[in-house]
């Protein structure tokens, strides 16, 4: 099978065979052979060669081919829908949703780009000074599996409006997604060499990033793979490096009136895409005593209703699977691990079928466990930590080495002043889900959750370098010069 596509053609991968399945029936919906590092080598040489002619197309081009794609996105989007879906085991409903925002992100970043990267000129002193903005080059996009769409979208779709050139590492697990996306981009008539998609595992992830040839790396993925490459590109100011990963985010909820409000925020800030979201509220801290008792009494209940499903079953679930039978099976056993080393379970995550990656919701009391790990569990397993009085809950929110999102529920504004003020991430929201950030806002977490280079609406920062210029048509003396200088 013809798993690559490199200077505008289709061709066999060298690498490794691998295949993605469908994480509830486990029918195999792709396989192929990942790319070797020569391959990849020859992608970054036609990405190399296809890059000044793009850098050097009118904006106005460039925007009319990204326009193409976002209405071929849109004219396919049923089918794009469902290969989400099938491959990553998320409902239709919001496979859909997806799709929907990867075509919205065109207009998003066209906007982003003008306000962010535009031009901008005015008269300094006898010259005009003007600020223009510059693409890096060639650059790898590595993509996750549980956006497999929309989240190297958001890297894509700003470089090539910038004018590079770009290399699209997806995830193993979703090779299916990439390979139609690709197709969208072929048909919205990108050149050939612009846009290059390199399927492979860890190997080629590793050969990518390795690659001199690259002049940066925009990647979304967990912590562990982040950190590997910031060291990997440690002393290398020359190459841009833009690092979107996890977290462990804490929501905290103070003794609200409308207990069912709190129970829907925290089921969609915990449970959505089965808790495959790097926003998912990880950790729910809930006042001690009978309140608290009580919202956690009524939590269990309507998360014990939730419908959990194939991606295609209806009606509609609330909850997918997770993306594979691996991914069940390790967060099977950190939950076990949690409830040996003294959790409580107020409501036990369970595996229905051991043959099909669905799990049901997990609410796990972890306040009496010493040794917390601050690990994210990438999956819809919710810790409880009760704390004592509001300074508690704010200190225990912030005990964590990453930080990306953070929520707080409270009646209180002045307490939301308090936990704004006080809190350490990149998504601070009151009352609303920590779930669902828009793209027309900047996107990126501070701590181990990402490296200062926020992505969505200032995705637009790390694709172009500012270029400032004093330009005068003509080369005249100035009046008055310089003391020690004479013209004779
Ligand atoms: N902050 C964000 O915007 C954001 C968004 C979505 C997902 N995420 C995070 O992504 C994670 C889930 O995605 P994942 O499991 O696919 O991430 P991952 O880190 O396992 O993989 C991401 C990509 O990196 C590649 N890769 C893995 N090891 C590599 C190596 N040593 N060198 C080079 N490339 C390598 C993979 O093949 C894949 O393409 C979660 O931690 C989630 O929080 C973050
Ligand atoms: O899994 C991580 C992304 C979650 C998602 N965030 C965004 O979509 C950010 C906006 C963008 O990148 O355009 C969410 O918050 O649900």
């Amino acid at each position: 099978m013809n798993s690559l596509y490199i200077a505008g053609s289709w061709l066999a991968g060298q690498g490794e065979l691998f295949e993605s399945r469908n994480p509830v029936t486990q029918q195999v919906l792709w396989a192929g052979n990942g790319a070797t590092a020569e391959q990849v080598e020859s992608a970054v040489q036609a990405a190399r060669q296809a890059f000044p002619e793009w850098a050097r197309r009118p904006l106005e081009e460039r925007i009319g081919v990204l326009e193409t794609f976002a209405a071929t996105l849109k004219r396919r989007a049923d089918e794009i829908a469902r290969c989400i879906g099938e491959e990553t085991g998320k409902p239709l409903w919001e496979s859909a949703t997806e799709v929907t925002s990867m075509a919205n992100k065109i207009a998003i970043s066209v906007q982003s780009y003008r306000e962010r990267t535009g031009e901008k000129s005015g008269p300094l002193g006898d010259a005009t000074a003007v600020l223009r903005h510059k693409p890096h080059g060639v650059v790898a996009v590595f993509g996750p599996y549980n956006f497999p769409g929309h989240l190297p979208n958001g890297h894509i779709v700003p470089a090539l409006l910038a004018g590079n050139t770009v290399l699209f590492k997806p995830s193993e697990l979703t090779p299916k997604v990439a390979e139609l996306t690709v197709q969208c981009w072929i048909e919205a008539g990108l050149p050939a060499g612009v846009l290059n998609l390199l399927q492979g595992a860890r190997e080629t992830g590793i050969a990518l990033a390795a690659n001199p040839g690259i002049d940066g790396l925009f990647f979304t993925g967990s912590s562990r793979t982040g950190n590997h490459l910031h060291q990997q590109f440690s002393g290398r100011p020359d190459k841009i490096l833009a690092l979107e990963m996890g977290g462990n985010n804490p929501l905290v909820v103070d003794e609200v009136a409308d207990v069912d409000a709190a129970v829907y925020t925290i089921i969609q800030s915990a449970f959505i895409s089965a808790g495959q979201r790097c926003t998912c509220a990880r950790r729910l801290l809930v006042p001690q005593g009978a309140w608290g008792d009580a919202l956690l009494a009524r939590l269990v209940a309507v998360a014990s209703s939730i419908e959990v499903g194939a991606f295609d079953q209806q009606p509609a679930p609330f909850m997918g699977s997770v993306i594979s039978l691996g991914a069940a099976k390790a967060l099977m056993d950190a939950q076990a691990l949690m409830l040996a080393n003294g959790a409580v379970a107020l409501l036990e995550m369970t595996q229905p079928q051991d043959q099909a990656a669905l799990l049901t919701p997990g609410i796990i009391d972890v306040t009496g466990v010493t040794e917390r790990e601050d690990e994210e569990l990438f999956g819809p397993l919710l810790q409880v930590i009760r704390y004592a009085d509001f300074a508690a809950a704010i200190a225990e929110a912030n005990n964590t080495q990453y930080g990306l999102a953070a929520g707080l529920l409270s009646d209180s504004e002045a307490r939301y002043q308090q936990f704004w003020l006080e809190s350490r991430a990149g998504i601070v929201n009151w009352n609303k889900q920590l779930t669902g950030a828009a793209s027309t806002a900047p996107f990126g977490g501070v701590g181990a959750s990402g490296n200062h280079r926020a992505s969505a609406y200032y995705a637009a920062d790390y694709c172009a370098y500012p270029v400032a210029s004093l330009e005068t048509p003509s080369l005249v003396v100035p009046a008055t010069l310089t003391p020690g200088i004479t013209l004779i």
